[in-house]
């Protein structure tokens, strides 16, 4: 190599070496045998492998040749401390989970150190199926936003709102002040982004409604909600003020790009109308809803309608896993079921709904959900090379039908290796485990 060339070869932080890469962009383009460059936290070329010498060098390289490449899973909503309750209370409806099971159990067992060490038995689970961005709607944010950057993991930490006293707060204005405060010390964080997380139209009267559309505007904060979830909170509902909740937060000024609504399963032609007009995302939980039985979210008449739809999970008690893969594979299938069409949903727009759709509910899409120069570096890998994986038509498809989470292999966000071959570099597996098991103990004695 003359002087000239080995000049102009540029150093950077890691290379990454792959049989596919999938940018998830709007081309739907699956490039084969390509590298991606990154330095610092990002992304700063996509180039064929071929290219690769004599251009870039790299203290880190992997080679991951039988490999697809994808922007991390972005998990829109969830309850990551939940994970300690996981298989604490199954095979109930909504109401009934919620009412005599959960909220008692939190009663009993919310704190601090609970939410510290759920939280984190939960980003563990979620790194090790490729998620790189998570929501969180849940007490002591301060703890989940502390686990979530002690993991090296984007959090959207939207903190709860209630009307009534949880062993975190006493009343709405005590929930917003205590969350605002998590706010400021995570302002202009680099992983952590905090917003609202008022629980549920049938949890959060109008004043405090009122207010947090007003602050979130002021302050420029996401809002996430559960809303029309199932058919008991609308009937509760018009039998309250013969208003529908979406119809009610549309007359109180609270419907707006900054909010994302969750479940949404129970709808009519004046609800498409009003969050189509209103530029609000919908975060669709498949596998919750399915398991609480709350209803079906009509995925392609969204799409028809134009909304954004994300994918989440929902919390560990009510899915019982954090599987964004398995979410894929449920949201595609229910999808084509309910619209009685085969085409609703395809493999692609799966794994949009999983990544860039979350980043755009999020307000975060010109930094992650997609696989490009310039963008954050949170990267997950599959590998597909097993039994179960020929033959290899479309690395999308093995993604979305066939792939499990064991497959996820690598996991990168902001550029920092989070998953190493399936080895954790910022957890303890074992210790969570054995932590985990500890809680269980304490849990199941006073059951
Ligand atoms: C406002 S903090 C979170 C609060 O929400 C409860 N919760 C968890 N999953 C659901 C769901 O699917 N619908 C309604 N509420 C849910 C959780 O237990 C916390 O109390
Ligand atoms: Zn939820």
């Amino acid at each position: 190599m003359t002087q000239n060339a080995a000049n102009s070869i540029k150093q950077v932080d890691t290379l990454i070496h792959a049989r596919w890469v999938i940018p998830v962009n709007t081309n739907r383009d699956i490039l084969e045998h390509h590298s991606l460059a990154i330095q610092g936290d990002s992304i700063i070329d996509i180039l064929p492998t071929t290219d690769v010498d004599g251009r870039y060098q790299a203290s880190q390289e992997h080679n991951l040749d039988r490999h697809a490449l994808i922007p991390g899973f972005i998990n829109a909503h969830g309850h990551a401390a939940m994970s300690l309750f996981r298989g604490l209370a199954d095979d109930l409806p909504l109401m009934d989970w919620l009412n005599n099971h959960i909220w008692p159990a939190e009663g009993r067992w919310v704190s601090e150190e609970f939410v510290h060490d759920g939280t984190r038995l939960s980003i563990a689970e979620m790194i090790r199926c490729g998620t790189t961005t998570y929501s969180d709607n849940y007490f002591y944010p301060d703890a989940s936003a502390s686990a979530a950057n002690n993991a090296g993991m984007r959090a959207q930490i939207v903190f709860p709102i209630l009307d009534f006293p949880t062993t975190w707060g006493k009343d709405a204005d005590d929930y917003i002040e205590k969350g605002l405060a998590t706010h400021d010390k995570f302002r202009n964080h680099s992983l952590v982004r905090v917003g609202f997380g008022p629980h549920a139209p049938y949890t959060v009267s109008d004043e405090p409604l009122k207010k947090i559309a007003t602050l979130a505007e002021q302050l420029d904060l996401p809002v996430q909600m559960h809303i029309h979830e199932s058919a008991d909170e609308i009937n509760q509902a018009m039998e309250k003020d013969g208003r529908r909740p979406i119809q009610r937060l549309a007359d109180i000024g609270f419907l707006s790009p900054r909010l994302q609504c969750v479940h949404m399963t129970q709808m009519n032609e004046a609800d498409y109308q009003l969050i189509a007009r209103n530029g609000c995302h919908v975060v669709h939980c498949p596998e919750s809803n399915l398991k609480l039985a709350s209803g079906f979210m009509p995925l392609d008449r969204m799409q028809q309608e134009g909304i954004n739809v994300a994918l989440g999970t929902d919390g560990c008690a009510s899915n019982n896993d954090l599987d964004m893969l398995g979410e894929m594979r449920t949201a595609a299938l229910l999808a084509k079921a309910v619209g009685h069409n085969a085409t609703a949903l395809s493999a692609h727009e799966a794994l949009a709904a999983a990544t860039i759709n979350g980043a755009r509910a999020m307000g975060i899409e010109d930094q992650v959900g997609s696989l490009e120069n310039g963008k954050l570096a949170d990267i997950a890998a599959f590998a597909l090379d097993d039994i179960e994986n020929y033959p290899l038509y479309n690395p999308v498809s093995q993604l979305v039908y066939t792939a499990t989470r064991n497959q996820a292999t690598h996991v990168w966000v902001n550029g920092r290796l989070l998953m190493d071959n399936r080895r954790l570099t910022t957890l303890d597996g074992p210790f969570l485990i054995e932590n985990a098991r500890q809680w269980q103990k304490k849990i199941s004695e006073r059951a």
